[in-house]
C-alpha cells in the first residue's frame, strides 16, 4: 500500500479542492463500502474548522445534496446539525432555488401546457374517433386549458418534496426537476445566485441524481470555475435508475481531481472478491479488504423443472447457511437476515401487489415516483385515503378530522367563509367520509377504481388530472378500438389496470416502498448493509425485459437489440443486471447466499464458474427437491 492511496490522504485530496479561494471540482471514485459518507462528513467536519468565520460573514453555506430524506437526516446529525450545511433532497434543492422566480416558473410552464394541447388537439384531429383515448383527450385538454388560464392569476407557486399538494399553484417534481434545469443552464442570474450562496456543492449518490440537473450543475461548475467547487460521490456500478446519467465520471473536464477509495470496509474477503469479479470488465475499479474475516459466499442453484415449493426452499437454504457458517441467526428469526429480490417485479408478486405494480412500472417515466411513491396519482390513495381508512377503522376521531381538514377542499376556509350554510358544508364533508368507508364491508374490499369514482362523486379530496380524467368518464361507456398509435394513451391505459387492483394489494406495495415488507427494495438498502445477506435471483418473477439473469448467467442468448446495443456501446439488460447484482452482494457483512431459479442448472453453473464469480465447492445444487 503506498501512502497516496491511504483514506487520509484521498480525504486530503478532497479536502483540498474544497479552497474557497481556489475552488476546485472532483469526482471520487469509489466502489460498495468504501466509506464515501464517512469521507463526506470528515471532510466537512475540517473545512468547517477552516472556514466557518468566513461562510458566516458572507451568508454562504455548503450545499450536500443526498437522495433520499433518510440519508439526509443521517448527515444533518453527523453534521450536528450545524446550520453552516444546507443538507437537502434534490427535489428540495431544486425548489429552494427557483421559488423565488414565479415569473420564469409561469413562462415556462406556459410554454410546456401549450406544448402539450398542441399535441392533443392534433391527435384528437387525425385519431380515431369513440376510442378511449379520443373521449378521454377533450377532458385532458380542458384540464390543461384551465390550468393555462389560471397561471396568470398565480402569485406564488406552490411544490412539496413530498407530493403533498394538488392545488392550481402547484407543480409536480418532474416540473420543478426539468424547470431547475432549464433555467440553470440558461439563466446566468440563477448561476450567480447558486454560486454566491453555495461556493461547495457535494453530491452524494450522483449516478442517480436526475441526469438532466446533473448536466446543469456542470454547465455551472464550468463557467465559473474560479468561484465554485463541485463534488460528486458515488458509485457508477450502483446506478439503478434510469434517470441517472451514464458513463458518470467519464470525459470529465481535464482540472477535475479524481480521488479513488480503494478499501472495502464492510464485506469479508470472499465477498470482496466476488464483487471484484462482478464489477472486473466493466471498470477498474477493484477493491481491498479491510476486514480480517474469510465470510461466505454460496450459490445455491433452484431446478425448476422440479415441482418446488419457493419459500420452502428458501427455508432449507438458510438452514444449509446456518451449518455452513455455525450461524444460528440464520434460522433464529426473519429479522437476522435480509432477503434481496433485487428485481421489483419479484417482491410485487412475492408481497401480493403485482396487479397494481406492473402496469405501472411498464411506463418508463413513471418508474421512478413508482417507486418512491411520490407520484400525485398515489399519494391520493397512500396519504389520504389509506391514514382516513386506517383512523376510520380504529375510530380515531382526532386522526379523521386532521386529514379532512388538511386536505379536503369541501371545508376548505374559503369556501367556508363564503357560504351560507358553513354547518351544512361541514356535514357534507362528514357524509363523504362515510360513503367512502361504506365500500369497505366484513367481506369485501373495494378497488382502487371504485374508491376514485367515490372521492370524485363526492368531492373529498382533490383529484390530480389523470385520476380526474378517468373518474370523470361515463360507466360502462362503449369504446371504438384502437387503429393506431395516436389512439392510445399508454399512460392512462396503465392507470385504468392499476386501478382494478384491490385495496389490500395497493396497502401491500406501500408497505414495500416504505421498505417495511420483508423485501428490501434497492432503494430501501441504498447505503444499507446487513450481516446475513439472501440474493434471490428469478427470471420467472422479474418478468421484465430491462434485467435478465438468464442473460447474464447465459442461458439465454442475448436478443438482437442487445447484440446491436452492445456493438455501438450502449446499455444492455445484462449491464443493468449485473449492476443490480453487485449491489446487492455488496450489502453483505458476513455471509452471503444467492438462490438461482432455473431450467437450466448446468448453464448456470457453467457461467458461474467460467466467470470465476464462485468456486466450485460453494455451487450447491438443488439440496432439497432432488434430497
Ligand atoms: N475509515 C473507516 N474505518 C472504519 N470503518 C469504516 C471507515 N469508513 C467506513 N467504514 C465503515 O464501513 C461501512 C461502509 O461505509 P459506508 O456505508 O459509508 O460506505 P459507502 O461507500 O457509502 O457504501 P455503499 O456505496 O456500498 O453504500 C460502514 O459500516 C462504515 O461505518
Amino acid at each position: 500500500m503506498t501512502d497516496t492511496t491511504t483514506p487520509a490522504s484521498i480525504d486530503n485530496d478532497i479536502y483540498s479542492c474544497l479552497n474557497l479561494d481556489a475552488p476546485k471540482s472532483f469526482f471520487l471514485f469509489a466502489g460498495a463500502g468504501s466509506g464515501k459518507t464517512r469521507s463526506l462528513v470528515e471532510v466537512l467536519k475540517r473545512f468547517r474548522e477552516q472556514n466557518l468565520h468566513r461562510l458566516r460573514a458572507n451568508a454562504q453555506q455548503v450545499a450536500i445534496i443526498t437522495y433520499t430524506n433518510a440519508a439526509c437526516d443521517e448527515i444533518k446529525r453527523r453534521l450536528e446539525f450545524d446550520p453552516s450545511f444546507s443538507v437537502s433532497t434534490i427535489h428540495s434543492f431544486a425548489w429552494e432555488l427557483i421559488k423565488f422566480h414565479p415569473n420564469d416558473i409561469r413562462e415556462m410552464l406556459k410554454a410546456s401546457l401549450q406544448a402539450d394541447i398542441e399535441i392533443l388537439e392534433d391527435a384528437q384531429s387525425k385519431g380515431r374517433a369513440g376510442t378511449k383515448a379520443a373521449e378521454d383527450r377533450p377532458r385532458q385538454i380542458a384540464s390543461k386549458q384551465s390550468r393555462l388560464g389560471s397561471l396568470d392569476r398565480i402569485r406564488k407557486f406552490s411544490y412539496s418534496p413530498s407530493g403533498d399538494n394538488t392545488s392550481r399553484d402547484s407543480l409536480s417534481h418532474a416540473e420543478v426537476i426539468g424547470m431547475t434545469a432549464e433555467l440553470l443552464t440558461n439563466k446566468p442570474l440563477l448561476q450567480q445566485i447558486l454560486i454566491r450562496k453555495y461556493p461547495v456543492l457535494l453530491v452524494d449518490e450522483s449516478q442517480d441524481t436526475k441526469k438532466e440537473l446533473i448536466e446543469a450543475l456542470f454547465a455551472v461548475q464550468a463557467s465559473h470555475k474560479e468561484q465554485f467547487s463541485m463534488g460528486l460521490f458515488g458509485d457508477v456500478m450502483q446506478r439503478i435508475y434510469n434517470d441517472g446519467k451514464e458513463h458518470l465520471g467519464q470525459d470529465l473536464p481535464d482540472d477535475w481531481l479524481t480521488p479513488k477509495k480503494e478499501y472495502n470496509y464492510r464485506c469479508p474477503r470472499r465477498v470482496v472478491r466476488l464483487i471484484n469479479k462482478i464489477r472486473e470488465d466493466v471498470d477498474q475499479n477493484q477493491q481491498l479488504p479491510v476486514k480480517d474475516t474469510e465470510g461466505f459466499v454460496r450459490l445455491f442453484i433452484a431446478d425448476t423443472r422440479d415441482e418446488i415449493d419457493k419459500s420452502t426452499f428458501e427455508e432449507s437454504v438458510c438452514q444449509e447457511m446456518a451449518k455452513i457458517t455455525e450461524d444460528e441467526l440464520w434460522i433464529e428469526d426473519r429479522k437476522s437476515r435480509k432477503t434481496l429480490t433485487l428485481e421489483h417485479h419479484m417482491a410485487a408478486r412475492r408481497g401480493g401487489f403485482s396487479s397494481f405494480f406492473d402496469p405501472l412500472y411498464a411506463i418508463d417515466k413513471l418508474k421512478t415516483s413508482l417507486l418512491d411513491g411520490t407520484n400525485a396519482c398515489i399519494t391520493l390513495f397512500s396519504e389520504r385515503v389509506l391514514p382516513l381508512i386506517n383512523s376510520l377503522e380504529v375510530g380515531n376521531q382526532f386522526a379523521i378530522s386532521r386529514i379532512v381538514n388538511k386536505y379536503s377542499p369541501l371545508i376548505a376556509t374559503d369556501r367556508l367563509q363564503v357560504s351560507s350554510s358553513p354547518r351544512a358544508e361541514l356535514d357534507k364533508a362528514k357524509h363523504a367520509v362515510n360513503s367512502l368507508h361504506a365500500l369497505w364491508d366484513e367481506t369485501s374490499e373495494p378497488s382502487l377504481n371504485s374508491i376514485l369514482k367515490e372521492v370524485h362523486r363526492s368531492g373529498l379530496f382533490p383529484l390530480p388530472e389523470m385520476l380526474a380524467v378517468i373518474a370523470a368518464r361515463e360507466e360502462e361507456e362503449e369504446y371504438q378500438e384502437p387503429e393506431n398509435e395516436r389512439d392510445v394513451n399508454p399512460v392512462i391505459d396503465a392507470w385504468d389496470n392499476a386501478l382494478k387492483a384491490k385495496f389490500s394489494e395497493f396497502k401491500a406495495y406501500v408497505q414495500y416502498i416504505s421498505d417495511e415488507s420483508e423485501f428490501g427494495t434497492h432503494q430501501g438498502i441504498k447505503g444499507l448493509e446487513f450481516p446475513r445477506v439472501m440474493v434471490i435471483l428469478d427470471d420467472e418473477e422479474a418478468r421484465g425485459f430491462l434485467f435478465s439473469y438468464d442473460k447474464l448467467f447465459r442461458v439465454k442468448p442475448l436478443t438482437t437489440t442487445d447484440l446491436r446495443n452492445q456493438r455501438e456501446g450502449k446499455e444492455t439488460g445484462i449491464d443493468r443486471t449485473k449492476r443490480l447484482f453487485y449491489v446487492t452482494c455488496s450489502r453483505a457483512e458476513e455471509s452471503l447466499a444467492i438462490i438461482a431459479y432455473t431450467d437450466k442448472p448446468d448453464e448456470v453453473i457453467r457461467t458461474a464458474l467460467q466467470e470465476g464469480w464462485f468456486e466450485e465447492g460453494e455451487i450447491i445444487p438443488t439440496p432439497t427437491a432432488k434430497g
